[in-house]
């Protein structure tokens, strides 16, 4: 890529709820990291052209000098690009429905990324990804793929088994959410002014150190407020984060910080060390998809609809950057300019967390530049969290090798595994279930 190049972006689920977002960022953030062509490509036609129904009022009077496209047909979508932006939901929140609603029938944590319903949407991401990553490689070789489309961690162990060449970076926005709110606990108006340690799998770390810029200890004024508050930082929220379910979980982060008070927890992990609360605070008949229904998924459509009958974005608050666009597209500008900033990734270990598994995928801060990611060395870690991690890290392989080998005996191994799984016999009765749900989405399973 030459210095002077103006880059083209393909966002991969162009339908999702975070596409708005994402061209917010690509457009505020044009003057160092120029743009010339922004191209959406979905399998579901309509709900893609709502959402980019107002993207193009949007740019047209944001930033006329950027072409945009809209397409379901893969060459048109893939052809002369430089990035992939991933996020597909494959099964939609149809299929979320059922990953939270499967597990809670039997007295399980019912999420979207962790336990029986993450694995679940594992391998139903699994093929649409790497197809993605191939349309890529096919159509534009040089190009990266920054994929966001969850199970993170799942995805992560599968692209890196199968498609261990290929320029592809997993990320989750949960360490550059969270960075914001630590900065906000500390009076600190920008988070890229933290340096951070940190290691874990994806949704499922621990922050060991964090310094501002000039070197200062912020850990323990982060562990008083944690301690106290959890992760509840007096910010106001955005729609999202207004959400009770998220209130829940931000605050739960105080029990999971009292398990080990030197360092400072993901949120997910409250879903593995705390799954009786989890389950019995959650209604089997209203979960996180229902909230999503009513808040995130009707306020992005209404809104897609209001721009486009009124032919203006003026006013609307769709196209607001967040740290979850503005995160994604630093990573790209890093790449495409050299920049070298920080970023907490989802790399295979090879050393950086010293006592763990070389090829596992984990979630490290890494030195991002021109030629991809350098990591920087975590060392070794506790053994209460290296216990924690062995035992999770088996189950997103297992459910790869389950993906791969068409394996019934290793899903079922996969789901017993799981931190927020009783027994074998909760964990068949829920596997039995998931396949009948899940029919057309997985492999099938001898
Ligand atoms: N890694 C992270 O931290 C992070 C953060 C936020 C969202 N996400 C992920 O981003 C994705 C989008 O989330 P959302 O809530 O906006 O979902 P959404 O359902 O609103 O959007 C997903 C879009 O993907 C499309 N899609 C599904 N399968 C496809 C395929 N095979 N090819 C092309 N397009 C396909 C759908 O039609 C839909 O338009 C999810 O995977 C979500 O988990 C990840
Ligand atoms: O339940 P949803 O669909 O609202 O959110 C699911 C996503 O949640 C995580 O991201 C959070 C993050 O943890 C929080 O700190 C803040 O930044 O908002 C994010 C959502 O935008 C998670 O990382 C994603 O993987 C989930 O898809
Ligand atoms: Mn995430």
């Amino acid at each position: 890529m030459s210095d002077s190049k103006r880059y083209a972006i393909a966002v991969a689920g162009g339908g999702s709820t975070y596409t708005p977002g994402i061209v917010a960022s690509l457009v505020t953030e044009e003057e160092r990291f120029p743009i010339r062509k922004i191209v959406f490509y979905d399998n579901n036609a309509e709900r893609q052209e709502t959402v980019a129904k107002a993207c193009e009022i949007f740019l047209q009077e944001a930033a006329p000098e950027i072409e945009f496209i809209y397409t379901t047909d893969p060459e048109t979508a893939f052809t002369d690009i430089d990035f992939v932006m991933a996020q597909i939901r494959v099964g939609l929140y149809d299929m979320r429905d059922k990953d939270e609603k499967i597990p809670l029938k039997y007295g399980v944590v019912g999420q979207e990324t962790c336990g029986p319903g993450g694995i679940a949407y594992g391998l139903r991401s699994i093929g649409p990804v790497i197809e993605i990553l191939d349309y890529m490689e096919k159509y534009s070789p040089n190009a990266w793929m920054l994929n966001y489309s969850n199970p993170a961690a799942i995805v992560a162990e599968a692209t890196n088994r199968l498609r261990p060449n290929s320029k592809i970076i997993n990320i989750c926005d949960m360490p550059v959410g969270s960075l914001r709110r630590f900065a906000n606990m500390c009076g600190i108006d920008d988070w890229h002014k933290l340096q951070v340690s940190y290691y874990g799998l994806n949704h499922f770390g621990w922050w060991s150190a964090m310094y501002d810029d000039k070197g200062n200890d912020l850990m323990p004024e982060i562990r008083k407020h944690v301690a106290k508050n959890g992760f509840i930082d007096g910010m106001p929220a955005d729609t999202q984060h207004a959400d009770k379910s998220w209130y829940e979980t931000f605050l739960k982060v105080r029990d999971v910080y009292a398990l080990d008070p030197d360092t400072i927890p993901n949120s997910y992990l409250k879903y593995y060390l705390y799954p009786d609360y989890v389950v019995e605070h959650s209604d089997p008949n209203h979960t996180r998809v229902d909230e999503i229904r009513e808040g995130r998924e009707k306020f992005i459509f209404t809104a897609c609809r209001e721009v486009a009958e009124k032919g203006t974005a003026e006013g609307s608050r769709l196209f607001t950057p967040f740290n979850h666009s503005d995160y994604i597209v630093d990573l790209a500008c890093a790449l495409a300019e050299n920049t070298l900033g920080r970023f907490i990734i989802i790399v295979p270990n090879e050393g950086a967390i010293e006592n763990f598994d070389r090829d596992a995928m984990v979630e490290i801060p890494c030195i991002v530049g021109k030629n991809g990611y350098e990591r920087i060395v975590q060392g070794a870690i506790p053994r209460f969290q290296k216990g924690l991690m062995e035992q999770q890290v088996a189950v997103e392989k297992l459910a790869v090798d389950a993906w791969i080998e068409g394996s019934y005996q290793k899903l079922w191994q996969a789901f017993t595994l799981s931190k927020t799984v009783p027994s074998a016999s909760v964990a068949k009765q829920i596997l039995d279930d998931m396949i009948e749900a899940n029919k057309g989405y997985w492999p099938e399973l001898k």
